[in-house]
This record gives structure tokens, sequence and C-alpha cells, in this order.
């Protein structure tokens, strides 16, 4: 209707007056560059941080993940064209303090070292692996720190065009806008079949970080698994078990080692706090209390309660049926004693 048209226009507007794509000089220089092993970047742990490296070397990462699942030779991916496509989509993510450009690659590498060091590469198609990565790389971009109710509180341009998922919606669209960029298609040499199959396998998998997605999907997955379900190649299955794997990345910071969680956590409470004032000040009314920085003493109490009822769940379930995707429950279950004692301490 008329309505989401001016906001589709309001939005596309917004995007007019910023060039979305990388330049040339950026790509050419990426092209270029020496790319170091995926050692090198410790891209196969659990445990991989990116606090040390530059916004170049994170460019270069993504490049070794792609050629370390042979997606450039698999997919005849043009070597300047997924350059130029990798700092595009860095690009459209904003400098915000937690759904950033580096949210966005951990939650990447996490994939990577679930198919390879969790073994999960061998339930996956070729297609689903470029999928997957590509849908970890832009699954929250464009975003500016506020969560789908906000969106909906403000009457954001967001919210007209999307009802549910709001945001979801609009880092899918970010994704497509991207790769119809010139230079930017990285998946210019799929046949239309396999064009359409991955376009789905993205949309699909963005779609379920929303995690208000997640406690719906959970329970089909819980049942499939409680009656001993092992055949996940069928499309359906496959959908819940990769979005299952989505949230599992997303979700990640949580399993890290210590002081990478404790110091993940100030910015993900920082990005929720500048939400809240907001709140305070835009709509005059009392944030929730994660996003209430007069309550940040409530902070390791919420981090217990996140670890319970979203994280610990998903971990458990994943290791049972996958069992080398152990590290993530463990690392978890470590992180939870850490935020009990804080808690305890307040
Ligand atoms: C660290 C600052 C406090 O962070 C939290 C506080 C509460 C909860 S919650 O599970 O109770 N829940 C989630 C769903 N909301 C709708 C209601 C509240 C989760 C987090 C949290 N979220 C993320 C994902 C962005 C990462 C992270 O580390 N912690
Ligand atoms: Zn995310």
């Amino acid at each position: 209707n008329a309505c989401k048209l001016m906001a589709k226009q309001k939005v596309a507007l917004e995007c007019l007056s910023y060039h979305a794509t990388a330049s040339n000089e950026a790509t050419e220089k990426l092209v270029q560059e020496d790319i170091p092993s995926a050692g090198c970047f410790n891209l196969y742990s659990f445990t991989f941080i990116d606090f040390e490296l530059s916004d170049d070397d994170t460019c270069k990462a993504t490049l070794r993940m792609f050629l370390e699942c042979n997606l450039v030779q698999q997919f005849h991916i043009p070597y300047e064209v997924l350059c130029r496509w990798i700092l595009s989509v860095k690009k459209n993510y904003r400098p915000v303090k937690y759904h950033n450009w580096r949210h966005a690659l951990n939650v990447a590498q996490t994939m990577f070292a679930m198919f390879k060091t969790g073994k999960m590469e061998r339930f996956m198609s070729d297609l689903e692996i470029l999928g997957l990565i590509v849908a970890c790389l832009c699954h929250d971009l464009d975003h500016r720190g506020t969560n789908n109710a906000f969106q909906m509180k403000t009457d954001s341009p967001l919210a007209v065009l999307y009802s549910t998922s709001t945001m979801e919606h609009h880092h899918f669209d970010q994704c497509v806008m991207i790769l119809n960029t010139d230079s930017n298609n990285i998946f210019q040499a799929l046949n239309p079949d396999d064009y359409r199959k991955v376009m789905r396998i993205v949309e699909t998998a963005i779609l379920s970080t929303d995690l208000a997605m997640y406690f719906k999907k959970k329970n089909k997955f819980l049942e499939l698994i409680d009656n001993g379900e092992f055949d996940w190649q069928s499309d359906d299955k496959k959908e819940l078990l990769s979005g299952m794997m989505m949230t599992a990345c997303d979700v990640s910071a949580i399993a890290k080692p210590w002081d990478v969680q404790h110091r993940v956590a100030k910015l993900v409470a920082d990005e929720f706090f500048d939400q809240g004032d907001l709140e305070k000040l835009q709509l005059k009314e009392q944030p929730i209390a994660q996003m209430d920085r007069e309550r940040k003493d409530e902070l390791p109490q919420m981090q217990v309660g996140f670890i319970d009822v979203i994280c610990l769940p998903l971990y458990r379930v994943l290791s049972e049926t996958f069992p080398w995707m152990k590290p993530l429950y463990q690392g978890t279950l470590e992180n939870r004693q850490h935020w009990q004692d804080l808690a305890e301490k307040v």
C-alpha cells in the first residue's frame, strides 16, 4: 500500500545518500594482499578472539574461511568480486557497540568452526555451507543498536515495512541490496536453480536469528531429537537444524573464555543501555531491566538467566546429537559459574 511504499522509499533514500559498495581502491588493495593461514587466525577454534585483529585482518580472515571451505573454486566466485563483497558487507555495518562487523565476523567464524571442528559439514551440502557462511556475515547488516520492539514503539519506517522480525527482514534486505550492487554478486556464476536455493537458505537463516522465532523452533527441534531423529537430509529438517545452528553461532560469545565473554557482555550492555536512554528521553518510558543503566548491578543475574533459558538448552541438545560441538556447552557452563559468582557478590 502507499504507506509501505513511502516507508520503502524512505529506507532506500537513506541508502542512496550513502554509497553502499566498497571503493575500487580498497578492493584492489585487498585483492593484492597475502592471506594468512587458518591456523594463524585460529579459525578452527571455538575460542577464536578478534580483539587483536585489525579491520584489514578481519577481511583476510573472512577470505581465508571462503578459501578453506573451497567455496571460491566450487562456485567460481571471481576473487575480486569476493573481495569487494566482503568490504561492502563490512561497510554496511554501523559502528554500534555490539551489533557491528566484529559481531558478524565472530558469528561466521563460529559457523566455520562448527563445520570443520564440530564436524557438521558432513551433514551440509556445499550450497548450504556457502549459504550459511554468507548468512552469518550478513545476519545483522545495518543494525542500529536497537531491537524490534524499539522499531515498533518509535514507528520507525522499518516497522511499517515489516511487522514481524522487523530487523531480521531488514538485514536480509540489505544482504540482497549488496548482492545486487554491480560486481558485488558472489553468486553470479550459480545456475538459476542453485541461485534460488542459496538465496532461500540465506533468507531462512537470517530470519531464524530473531530470538522470538528461536523459542518456537526449539520445541520442534527437541521433538525431532527426542524421537531419535538422525536423518537431517530432508529440507524442512535441514532448515530447522540450520536455524538452531544460526542461533548457536549468534550467541556464541557466551561460550568464549571468561575474559572475552566479560568484555563482550559489556559491549552488549552498553548497546542495551543506549537504547534504554533513548526510551527514557524520546519515549518518556521506563526501559526493561536489561536496558536500564540504573539497574546494571542486576546484569550478572540476567546473564545467568540468559544462559539457563536460551544458551545451555540449545548447546546441550546440539552437543548430545553432535558430540564435537561440546566445547560450546562446556564454555557456557564455565561462564555460568563466573556470572553466578558475580551475582552472589552484589
Ligand atoms: C549483557 C547485558 C544483558 O544482556 C542480557 C540480559 C537479559 C537477557 S534475557 O535472556 O533475559 N532476555 C533475552 C530476550 N529478551 C527479549 C528479554 C531478555 C539476555 C541478555 C543478553 N543477550 C545477548 C544477545 C544480544 C547477549 C548477552 O550476552 N546477553
Ligand atoms: Zn547477531
